[in-house]
């Protein structure tokens, strides 16, 4: 086997769950990867792997809680992402979260904010993120 052929087939791959929790201010929820972490220190919309057996939505869920305190009340798919980073492909299962519970507290003691567009704009996400900001920006902008 050639050695492309062969990196492509052991490359890890990972099923995430992803939420864009949008308050009534129109903000959306990110935080801040840990430095030791896959893209660390770059920021991130909460979320986290998918557990053998779990539900995407379950997942969501779970993540957001265990991150972030927050429980989803309801969640709508917004896309799917594959991206291949050089370490690792990632399925992205992204999900707008507009009703859900909680006060934001940082379980993790990672860093996190509620960032408006033009926050966001300034924010660092890792590559795979583009496709979710651009569809947050029109989200947004159709909203006026
Ligand atoms: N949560 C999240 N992950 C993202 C985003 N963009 C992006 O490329 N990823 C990648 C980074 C990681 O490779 C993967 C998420 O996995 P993770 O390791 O953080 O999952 P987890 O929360 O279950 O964390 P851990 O307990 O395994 O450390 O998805 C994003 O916006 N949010
Ligand atoms: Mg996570």
């Amino acid at each position: 086997m050639e050695n492309a052929a062969a990196a492509k087939e052991t490359k890890k791959h990972v099923h995430v769950a992803v939420a864009v929790v949008l308050n009534r201010a129109e903000q959306v929820l990110v935080s801040k990867r840990a430095a030791h972490q896959h893209q660390g220190g770059l920021w991130e919309f909460p979320g986290g792997k998918v557990e053998a057996g779990e539900t995407v939505l379950a997942a969501l869920d779970r993540e957001l809680h265990e991150e972030l305190n927050l429980r989803v009340q309801r969640a709508d798919a917004i896309m799917e992402i594959k991206h291949n980073y050089s370490d690792k492909q990632v399925l992205l299962d992204v999900w707008l979260v507009q009703e859900f519970s909680g006060e934001v507290q940082a379980n993790e003691g990672q860093q996190w904010l509620w960032a408006d567009l033009n926050t966001l704009q300034s924010l660092q996400f890792p590559a795979a993120n583009v496709p979710i900001l651009e569809s947050i920006e029109k989200l947004l902008a159709g909203a006026h």
